[in-house]
């Protein structure tokens, strides 16, 4: 007989949390089953030594997956260059895998690259699946209708130690992307576009699903974007429902089922979508056909303007605390309240981290720098998302356009988007990068960042001053 919860229509996060619900109990938080663990070299240390201290063994090596992206270096050729501390932790890494018999996507091996990037692309990361890792990205894997929760390093030791997390029951939240982007919009204009709309905690306790036709119109890899920036929006993770494009990226990826097994996976990820009735906690609508290209001016993701609107100004604030908030920000990044971003000459640009760093990232930016230079005292770099990313990206000739422009064509990893290893900005230079954070410091000490799409980063580039890629004419596309 179906139980009363089978039949009542369900969200697609409801489903997939009560599938991995253990235990819940109304006052205490629950017990989720975690089907994926993704682990890296700057939150793992110190979960791997509280089992070592407790006697304990890691319960699911199998479902358990490392790889080495924060502090690598992504100098060509430069695979010795760490900072002690760095290194320290990649050698622990490196252990405490052999010990507990856990794949590793070490430094320089053929599958290495950012957490983000190649647990999707080795089609580890699937539709239904619970995956969590220590970090706040995890997000990012949702766009497969994946519940994925970025977690901390004690619940890291929790999780090897148990496969298990304790976690509140979030609410799903409807994000209704309406309408068709205009030309020179992207994921990361729309993601950017509701983080500045609802601001860093508007998503609080919220697990958002991405809804409507812009979203699917999405490639896999734009909708890793739009997912990857939920948690900058407060939100615990993203999800996109499956449909034929999640299942055309995912057939034959190393860990996707094949034959009989790919027709099972594919009818339980069928079932996964939202029933039809079925009650979000709230909708969050955009109008995506009114959107331009977004950039950000301040120290957060939700200071963030349509391109060609003049930097706010904390007056018009509105209330106390966001005219604080603007004020300082401007302070720090030095900007002119009620002036145009626009015609801002900048230091840097940086196209990588886990939110912009994927092939079709790479073909946008490669679209507008192709045939062109940049700007004459402006560093360009293209960082990679993963060795497969550089891989394909290479096979097409990418780099060479890249190269050409005058851009450096580096190794992938973290890189400028957290300065972990020597990729940073020196103090007081202008990045405009396809990151996701663009706090005090983030960049390096004094750093200052303007967050875009990899097509605006690219254009700014070749202007060497913050310009709206729409009014550069683009040549045609690089690749289909
Ligand atoms: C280092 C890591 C814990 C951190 C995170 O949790 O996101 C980093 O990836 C970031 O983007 O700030
Ligand atoms: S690329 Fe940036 S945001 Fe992504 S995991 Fe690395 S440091 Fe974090």
């Amino acid at each position: 007989m179906m139980s009363a919860t089978a039949d009542r229509p369900r969200t697609m996060f409801d489903k997939i949390w009560e599938s991995h619900v253990v235990a819940e109990h109304p006052k205490r938080p629950a017990v989720l089953y975690v089907d994926l663990h993704l682990v890296h070299e700057v939150t793992s240390p110190q979960a791997f030594s509280t089992l070592r201290e407790r006697n304990m063994k890691v319960r699911r090596p199998d479902r358990t997956l490392a790889t080495m992206d924060h502090s690598t270096p992504t100098r060509p050729g430069g695979l010795a260059v760490v900072d002690s501390e760095g290194r320290r932790q990649l050698e622990q890494l490196m252990r405490n895998c052999a010990e507990n018999n856990i794949e590793l996507y070490s430094l320089g091996t053929p599958r290495n690259g950012i957490v983000h990037v190649v647990g999707p692309e080795m089609g580890r990361t699937q539709p239904g699946m619970t995956i969590v890792c220590g970090d706040s990205h995890t997000s990012t894997h949702g766009a497969f209708g994946a519940l994925a929760f970025g977690i901390g390093t004690s619940e890291v030791a929790h999780v090897l130690a148990t496969q298990c997390l304790l976690q509140r029951r979030p609410e799903p939240v409807e994000v209704l992307f309406g309408g068709r982007a205009p030309e020179g919009v992207t994921a990361k204009d729309l993601v950017l576009a509701l983080i500045a709309q609802i601001g860093v905690d508007g998503g609080t306790g919220c697990v958002f699903e991405y809804r409507g036709e812009a979203v699917r119109q999405l490639s896999m890899e734009g909708r890793m974007t739009l997912c990857n920036m939920s948690i900058e929006a407060g939100a615990r993770a993203g999800l996109v429902a499956p449909d034929d494009t999640t299942y055309q990226y995912l057939h034959g990826r190393p860990a996707v089922p094949k034959g009989e097994g790919w027709d099972r996976a594919l009818a339980r990820w069928r079932a996964l979508p939202t029933d039809e009735g079925a009650r979000f906690a709230k909708t969050i609508t955009i109008d995506v056909s009114r959107l331009a290209p977004m950039i950000t001016w301040g120290t957060n993701p939700a200071m963030a303007i349509p391109i060609d609107a003049p930097v706010p100004r904390p007056e018009d604030a509105p209330d106390g605390a966001e005219r604080a908030a603007r004020q300082r920000a401007i302070e720090y990044t030095g900007l002119e309240p009620g002036k145009p971003l626009l015609g801002k000459k900048i230091d840097v640009v940086f196209i990588g981290s886990c939110t912009n760093s994927r092939l079709s990232d790479l073909r946008e930016a490669a679209a507008v720098l192709a045939g062109r230079k940049v700007k004459e005292g402006v560093r360009a770099m293209v960082v990679p998302g993963s060795h497969d990313v550089k891989k394909a990206a290479e096979a097409e000739g990418l780099h060479e356009i890249f190269k050409a422009a005058g851009a450096e064509w580096r190794e992938p990893g973290c890189s400028m988007c957290i300065a972990m290893n020597e990729d940073r900005l020196t103090p007081g230079q202008y990045a405009v990068s396809t990151s996701n954070r663009n706090f005090e410091g983030r960049q390096g000490p004094g750093s200052r960042t303007f967050l875009a799409s990899p097509r605006t980063a690219a254009a700014c580039a070749i202007a060497g001053v913050v310009v709206d890629p729409r009014k550069l004419p683009f040549v045609p596309e690089v690749a289909a």
